[in-house]
């Protein structure tokens, strides 16, 4: 009898580490930082942030001019608990509770508002001794004083300035956002709807986003949003949505905060809507389908509502979602946004739109082929599987292939070796043919991509969200031509602003790629590290004192973004970087210009305010040459005005002073030729005479110089007769407001 083996001592159960598998969507579960859900917090931004940018690339692919609707609800506890059937329950042990303080906590908070308290109190005697000592000691230009807008800064001011202005309260209460009340104020009890957790305050919201894109189809939803890496963006175009994730996340995140489904209504052109209720099963990585029904569409309607329930701190994040949501709006001038908030506190509640600015919508961009640049040999294993055996080498090469056209894959085949021919099918491609390839595909000199394939936002767009944003004194913009980044194609576009409203002094960063803004981790992008590295002393700029907006899109079929979150670019990757240099050095470059311009023109314009002081006497000293110029050729006709009384020295006061504020007049249609106002605001004020009655028959321009800055000494006079008006041929807007009311004499 043949004795069945003990097991080798190698497979018994020694205790050691078991193997396991896990499957994608377990992966982001635990993970599920890497995916933007750090934190409840960051967690309601994000939900919000891939459920909008779906939407908008919904609508994009239609293509229509995008509507997206997004409403946050603040369930209240009980509200929640009557939606999942739990009973409302009463505390018994309240010190069992983290968000009860405890004695010690009481004491220590205090103490603390005694030390504000005292500190407010102080405050104005510190503020003004703050004030004297930037008086006497300005800051120093330097790189280390630069500032960068931090993400921890607030809500900008204007954000805020705007979001009143169009925020219709729901409640009674006057036009404004509700602000977080100060600590002192808030209730030691959780509120109605929030729990105290160790990121601010934690409370159940319903997000709910709609938009009127292309819609889902009825069989596809189930796995679009229950089944993580599953979309339909994986391919070589620009969209915002990449690794058929984002949704999915939302509803990880639900799973794992309230145990809630998500529910979805969607229709594409023409047909039924499709109504479903789905949750995940993690550990198959498979969608759970509650509720898949199709509802008869009366309205034609078209487009997806998304309603997911999740746990969120609104408190701590409201200020990003919203500056999220105005920055959006900014790149996506094309798009309007209406956003809800909802709370059981009727003061909290309150809605903003962000309304639609252009009906001119980017072209759609184009899906390409891959550039032999960035093939790898998985990639190509994968393209080849994609296509008959049969196909030829060189039809491969030409079809599946950017950049090859049939002359230049021949060559490449010739380069190949003897084993390859061009009409040689791809099925006997070997591993060892497909390394050998790879390899010249890697060598191999190819044109650029061509970025016509992408939809950049348009220095117009750029210029119209800088001016809505900042409402700069100055601003610059610039496009650079398409180039690749291991060969994706790429755009960049920047504007570099000085000034405006509510701009701190230093650098602030706009960084949108794919029209997707940087909220976080902004100081680790490509964009700020670039910006912190320009010379900017080099364009009469100061880093440290003036007040820097520094703009830029990066659009590309592939952004290198250091996660699944979409949030900073690495500044390694070294072709972006560079366009980018040359892109915000270009804007510097202009606005040098406009600044030496503005310069030179202040101080006209200070020279003829200047003047103006001295026109009684010069009005005196031309009244005295008159008098004493002998020769009757000269003088004649103006002896007689004077004896008539037409010339006078009023006269003479009046027609200076003129003078003065019609070269001042210039100087602000210069000025504003260089700012971008608009001109038709611009009067222009003629050197011409006007009617006959005027003093001389000719015109003339006065030539007053005064002897110098301060100077005490009367001006020095000279009379000139005008031939014509001189026109700076830079400014050719200002040649036609001239000819435009041209009642110039032509002589
Ligand atoms: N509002 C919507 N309208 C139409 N289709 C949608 C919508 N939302 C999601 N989809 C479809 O579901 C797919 C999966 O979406 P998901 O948000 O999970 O990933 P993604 O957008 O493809 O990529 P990423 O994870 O980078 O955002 C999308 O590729 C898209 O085809």
């Amino acid at each position: 009898m043949v004795r069945k083996s003990a097991k080798p001592a190698a497979e018994a159960d020694d205790g050691g580490p078991k193997l396991r598998f896990r499957s994608p969507a377990e992966f982001f579960a635990e993970n599920k930082n890497i995916a933007g859900f750090d934190n409840p917090g960051k967690s309601l931004y994000t939900t919000i942030r891939e459920l909008v940018e779906n939407g908008l690339d919904a609508a994009e692919s239609v293509p229509v001019l995008p509507m997206i609707d997004v409403v946050v609800d603040e369930l209240s506890i009980s509200e929640f608990n009557k939606m999942v059937g739990i009973n409302d329950r009463e505390r018994l042990d309240e010190t069992l509770y983290k968000d009860v303080e405890t004695g010690k906590e009481r004491k220590k908070r205090e103490a603390k508002e005694k030390r504000e308290a005292k500190r407010k109190k102080n405050q104005p005697s510190e503020n003004h001794q703050e004030a004297k000592k930037q008086k006497t000691n300005p800051p120093e230009d330097t790189d280390a004083n630069m500032q960068v807008k931090a993400e921890s800064q607030t809500q900008p001011d204007s954000l805020m300035e705007e979001t009143q202005a169009s925020a219709s309260q729901m409640s009674s209460q006057p036009a404004e956002l509700p602000s977080q009340p100060p600590p002192s104020e808030q209730p030691s009890q959780p509120s109605q709807a929030t729990q105290k957790g160790s990121r601010g305050d934690v409370s159940t919201l319903r997000v709910f986003v709609s938009d009127n894109g292309i819609g889902m189809a009825h069989d596809d939803v189930p796995d679009m949003l229950g089944r993580v890496l599953a979309g339909t963006k994986y391919c070589v175009k620009q969209s915002r949505g990449k690794f058929g994730l984002g949704s999915k996340m939302a509803l990880i995140w639900s799973k794992m905060s309230t145990s809630l489904p998500v529910d979805i209504r969607t229709a594409k052109a023409g047909c039924e809507i499709t109504h479903c209720v789905l949750d995940i099963d993690i550990s198959k990585n498979i969608p759970n389908v509650i509720v898949h029904e199709k509802l008869p569409n009366e309205n034609n309607w078209r487009g997806t509502e998304i309603k997911v329930t999740i746990q969120g701190s609104w408190t701590t994040y409201r200020a990003k979602i919203l500056q999220y949501m105005r920055q959006m709006a900014v790149i996506t001038p094309y798009a309007q946004f209406n956003f809800k908030f909802h709370s059981p506190r009727a003061e909290k509640s309150f809605e903003v739109t962000f309304s639609r600015r252009s009906d001119q919508m980017p072209p759609e961009p184009e899906e390409v082929k891959h550039h032999p640049a960035s093939i790898n040999q998985l990639l190509l294993k994968q393209l080849i599987s994609n296509i008959p055996g049969k196909t030829p080498l060189v039809r491969f090469l030409t079809r599946e292939l950017s950049n090859i056209d049939k002359p230049l894959a021949e060559r490449l085949i010739k380069e190949l070796g003897e084993t390859f021919s061009p009409t040689m099918p791809i099925s006997e491609l070997g591993l060892n043919e497909i390394r050998i390839l790879d390899k010249l595909l890697k060598e191999a000199r190819f044109g650029k991509p061509k970025g016509e394939c992408l939809s950049p936002a348009g220095e117009y767009n750029l210029r119209l969200g800088i001016m809505k944003e900042l409402r700069p004194d100055m601003v610059a913009t610039h496009a650079e031509s398409a180039d690749a980044f291991e060969g994706h194609p790429f755009i960049v576009e920047a504007g570099v602003s000085l000034g405006g409203d509510n701009v701190r002094n230093g650098l602030s960063i706009y960084r949108f790629a794919n029209r997707i803004p940087l909220l976080f981790e902004q100081g680790n992008d490509i964009v700020t590290k670039t910006a912190q590295d320009i010379p900017w002393g080099q364009y009469k700029i100061s880093a440290n004192t003036d007040r820097i907006g520094v703009f830029c899109s990066i659009v590309s079929t592939k952004i290198p973004f250091k996660g699944t979150g979409k949030e900073y670019i690495g500044d390694d990757s070294l072709t972006i970087k560079q366009s980018v240099r040359k892109a915000i050095q270009s804007c510097c470059a202009q606005l040098k210009t406009k600044l030496a311009r503005r310069a030179e023109l202040k101080s006209r314009q200070d020279r003829s305010r200047n003047l103006k002081r001295y026109i009684p006497d010069v009005a005196n000293a031309i009244m005295k040459f008159f008098e004493s110029v002998k020769s009757p050729t000269v003088s004649a006709e103006y002896v007689r005005q004077m004896q008539t009384g037409v010339l006078t020295k009023e006269v003479l006061e009046k027609k200076l002073s003129q003078h003065v504020e019609t070269s001042d007049r210039q100087n602000v249609v210069e000025l504003g030729s260089i700012f971008g106002y608009v001109h038709e605001q611009a009067e222009f004020v003629h050197l011409a005479p006007r009617a006959e009655t005027d003093l001389y028959s000719k015109p003339i321009l006065l030539q007053v110089m005064p002897a110098g800055e301060g100077a005490t000494q009367p001006p020095q006079v000279g009379i000139q007769f005008l031939e014509s008006l001189r026109v700076d041929p830079e400014k050719p807007e200002i040649e036609k407001v001239a000819a435009e009311d041209n009642k110039v004499p032509s002589t």
